[in-house]
């Protein structure tokens, strides 16, 4: 292998940009496959500056989009046999409440999709939801159902084993080397702070640098990213809202923007509770208070806390940092370059990837090599965008 600076003497297969979750689980299935490739991240791993750090992230079958529930049958058991390659746990079964009144029409897709789809489930009313769960307090008409089969990944323990995974099947990692020229061509040309590579294929999972990259690839797809305050919340009695205790990850159904918590884990005594939204932020300067009132998420927050989980002190205890690359329908975009079919985009995963990325990375692995992918990518395609700029096409 060359050493940071020199040219690549060979020409991989694939180079994959980014080694996020995305770009990771993209890098393994190439390899997996015998593929000679090279993944690059611009930060010295790991790193806490994208959207796959953190300890941890939801994983559930529960969606009201059949399209992903299908790609979870799958996904659970890729992360299942990267767990045994890994030998540690990356995930534990919690359980999922679905939360909302129960008219609401996408609470009663969820409910759909999970029968369709034989998910262990339960429905609940607001006194049975008392019942069972006397942390909640819930308001008059409302309902729950639940994935028996959801719970929490181990995200930055899931990041390491991913990666360790590719470097296993010979992948070659480089951290610290950020790609600063992309040149199409049937062979990519890839010039990075650290040296200049080529490859038959390129894959870009930039998350929040996604239109940094493909500025001059002549394409901006209408990708928005948000800054988002990950609260945690003290418990009152300490382990009442835990795994142990076997309360559930919850996402209640919110106007105009779900709020959903992880049980108390990582940090004892603290549950994770979040919106699903932030404040638009450039993720070179994802920190930098917003210039006009930014979003009143953790008002809303407190709000949500004090009327609904009575154990729990109502402000944040503690605040980490995470982005959000959203599209406008929140589908991601898993596709290639409209003009050069051997550059491969990954992008736009909207605050809810994380659990899909053994099936994203293979889906990516798929059209990197030419392969028909395994589901249909209609929901995914950039060309359902119609507001792209002609010119960069
Ligand atoms: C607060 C929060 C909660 C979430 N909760 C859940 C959840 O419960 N369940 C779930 O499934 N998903 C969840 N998600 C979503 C999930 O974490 C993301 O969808 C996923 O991490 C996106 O991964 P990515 O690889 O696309 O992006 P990233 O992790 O940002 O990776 C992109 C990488 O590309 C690198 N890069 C960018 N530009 C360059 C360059 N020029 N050269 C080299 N490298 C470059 C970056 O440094 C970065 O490491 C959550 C996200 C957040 C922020
Ligand atoms: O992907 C998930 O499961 C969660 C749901 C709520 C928003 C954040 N992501």
């Amino acid at each position: 292998m060359a050493a940071a600076g020199e040219p690549h003497s060979s020409l991989y297969d694939t180079i994959v940009v980014g080694a996020g979750i995305q770009g990771s689980f993209t890098a393994y299935h190439l390899a997996k496959r015998g593929r000679d490739t090279l993944l690059l991240e611009q930060f010295p791993l790991p790193h806490s500056r994208g959207s796959s750090h953190g300890q941890s992230r939801i994983i559930r079958h529960a969606y009201a989009q059949e399209h992903y529930t299908q790609m979870m049958a799958e996904s659970y058991g890729l992360w299942e046999q990267l767990e045994a390659e890994a030998g540690a746990p990356l995930y534990r079964q919690t359980g999922l409440l679905v939360l909302a009144a129960n008219t609401n029409p996408e609470f009663q897709r969820f409910c759909q999709t999970l029968a369709q789809h034989h998910i262990p489930s339960e429905l609940f009313t607001a006194e049975s939801l008392r019942g069972r769960f006397p942390g909640i307090r819930p308001y008059c008409g409302e309902a729950g159902v639940s994935d028996r089969t959801a719970g929490v990944l181990y995200a930055d323990r899931a990041l390491r084993a991913v990666q360790d995974g590719f470097r296993r099947c010979g992948g070659a990692l480089r951290d610290s080397e950020q790609v600063t020229d992309i040149q199409p061509g049937v062979v990519v040309t890839v010039t990075t702070s650290g040296g200049v590579y080529q490859a038959k294929s390129l894959v870009i999972t930039a998350g929040p640098w996604a239109n940094k990259l493909l500025a001059p690839l002549g394409l901006q797809l209408p990708l928005q990213t948000l800054r988002i305050n990950v609260c945690y919340w003290k418990e009152k009695v300490p382990g009442a809202y835990g795994v142990s205790a076997h309360f559930p990850c919850f996402l209640a159904i919110c106007d105009p923007h779900h709020i959903y918590g992880l049980p108390s884990n990582e940090y004892p005594g603290l549950v994770k509770i979040c919106y699903h939204s932030g404040s638009p932020a450039d993720p070179e300067e994802r920190d930098r208070p917003p210039e006009a009132s930014g979003l009143p998420d953790i008002q809303v927050l407190q709000d949500f806390v004090s009327k609904y989980l009575p154990g729990l002190v109502p402000e944040p205890a503690v605040v980490e940092h995470c982005m959000y690359t959203n599209t406008p329908d929140e589908d991601f975009v898993l596709d290639r370059h409209p003009k050069f079919s051997n550059i491969v985009i990954g992008a736009g995963f909207s605050g809810h990837g994380f659990k899909l990325a053994p099936v994203v990375g293979k889906l990516l692995c798929q059209l990197s090599v030419g392969e028909e992918p395994s589901y249909t990518m209609e929901p995914f395609g950039i060309r359902r965008f119609p507001a792209l700029p002609p010119a960069a096409l």
